[in-house]
């Protein structure tokens, strides 16, 4: 489907996001292992976290959706999943094919985790690998490096992994075989990723601990079920944040929006380069800070990004791009390769469909060189490459062009952040 998205003035008003598509993955994941009812609310209904859904309901575990915010996950500890009938699909999402797959390493039936065709495309090596490591059976295409994967799993062994990437999904994927293995199981990673998975596990009830830098879990570890209120999305919420700060006079809040440290990133870079937000009411939920992001248009100035802040904006850089061709000077985002498997090569789409606007982006071999200061050009066709972080930043884009901008592929922002339009027109 096609978007045709019209410049605007300015944009105000108070907001919510949608709840955090992390954070969403993590909570019936964990809540299928528990012992006892998980509630959660604030669930993200976007098609990736449904993706999880799905799949977790393919190996027997009964999740009842209240509303498309609320669910009741019935564990089934961690010895209660069956073997599915069918292929688990996990859609576009990378989150619910890595994580999986460590749980999946940990049962001893057969099953395939296949997705959609941006998913046949990412690296699942950086996770296979490890969990081979540790004794589980998986096989794919390309040595096992590509989704379609058939898994085997159990009988694992412990294992202290020193993750060349930075990832999360890495991280959580081994951490969650760790609960089926013999010993204590610890990654290390060069840079922090996000923390969910620790912060979660914790809540469940789950000792977590750092080892001489490896975060470790002990096998055999049972999780009991707890409430889980689910913040909004930092990721949805940056393109509000440069939305309202590229556009003059504008004014937005941006209410209960999470504020996890190993996520807030983009929030440093665009104070760093000038943006006028201020942050209130903090307060925690879910075990995770959260507060209300207040965000007026100001002028931008350019800025360099790199090292280990990317980690903590890794999903922002397609918005944080757009936020350059706006200030003023040359900004630099490097140490993003990770950008390469993401749905999409975002360095390349995000250069390439930003051109079209008429902005100056030179693609580096692991980040962007945005010339700001650019008027961005109207009638642009924009390509998303089926990836809805792109579709998003362009809209963004889309709004201070001087003329419409039309956007192939519209419905891949539902993968995240279903609503975007509508919550846009509100303000
Ligand atoms: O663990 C997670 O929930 C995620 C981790 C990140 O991926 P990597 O672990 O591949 O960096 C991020 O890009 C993705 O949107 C969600
Ligand atoms: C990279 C992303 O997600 P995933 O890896 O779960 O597909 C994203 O949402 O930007």
């Amino acid at each position: 489907m096609d978007k045709q998205i019209q410049p605007v003035t300015r944009l105000t008003g108070e907001v919510s996001v949608p709840g955090d598509k992390s954070i969403s993955h993590r909570a019936v994941m964990f809540g299928a292992l528990a012992d006892g009812v998980t509630r959660v609310t604030g669930f993200l209904p976007g098609a990736d976290c449904l993706s999880t859904v799905d799949c977790f309901r393919k190996l027997g575990v009964q999740i009842e959706q209240h509303s498309p915010t609320e669910l009741s996950v019935h564990g089934v500890g961690l010895d209660g999943l069956q073997e599915p009938t069918d292929v688990l699909d996990v859609g576009n999402s990378g989150t619910t094919a890595r994580l999986m797959l460590g749980i999946l390493a940990g049962q001893s039936f057969h099953c395939t985790v296949t997705g959609d065709a941006s998913i046949r495309k990412r690296p699942m090596g950086r996770v296979a690998g490890p969990l081979r490591e540790m004794g589980a059976r998986i096989e794919g295409r390309d040595g096992g490096r590509l989704a379609p994967l058939s898994v085997r799993g159990g009988g694992l062994q412990a294992f202290r992994y020193d993750s060349p990437v930075a990832s999360a999904q890495v991280k959580s994927g081994i951490l969650l075989a760790g609960l089926f293995a013999e010993g204590a199981t610890g990654v290390r990673e060069p840079e922090p990723s996000r923390d969910h998975t620790e912060r979660m596990l914790q809540a469940f009830g789950v000792v977590v601990e750092d080892r001489e830098g490896y975060i470790t879990v002990q096998g055999g570890s049972r999780l009991t079920a707890t409430d889980i209120e689910v913040p909004g999305d930092i990721s949805s919420a940056a393109f509000l944040l440069v939305a309202a700060a590229i556009v003059p006079g504008s004014d937005v809040t941006i209410r209960g929006v999470g504020l996890n440290p190993t996520r807030t990133g983009i929030l440093d870079v665009l104070l760093d380069m000038g943006a006028q937000i201020e942050v209130v009411n903090e307060r925690q939920a879910g075990g995770e800070p959260v507060a209300d992001l207040r965000v007026r248009g100001s002028r931008l100035r350019a800025t360099t990004v790199r090292g280990a802040i990317i980690p903590r904006l890794i999903d922002e850089v397609p918005v944080l791009a757009v936020a350059a061709t706006q200030a003023e000077g040359v900004t630099e985002i490097r140490d993003a390769a990770e950008l390469k498997v993401k749905e999409s090569n975002r360095i390349a789409t995000t250069a390439n469909e930003l051109r079209k606007f008429g902005a100056i982006v030179e693609e580096l071999e692991d980040g962007l060189r945005i010339h700001g200061g650019a008027q961005l050009q109207g009638g642009a066709v924009i390509e998303t490459h089926h990836d809805h972080r792109i579709a998003m930043s362009m809209a963004v884009a889309a709004l201070v062009a001087n003329g419409a901008t039309t956007i192939r592929d519209w419905e891949s922002v539902d993968v995240s952040f279903p609503g975007f339009a509508e919550l846009f027109q509100n303000l």
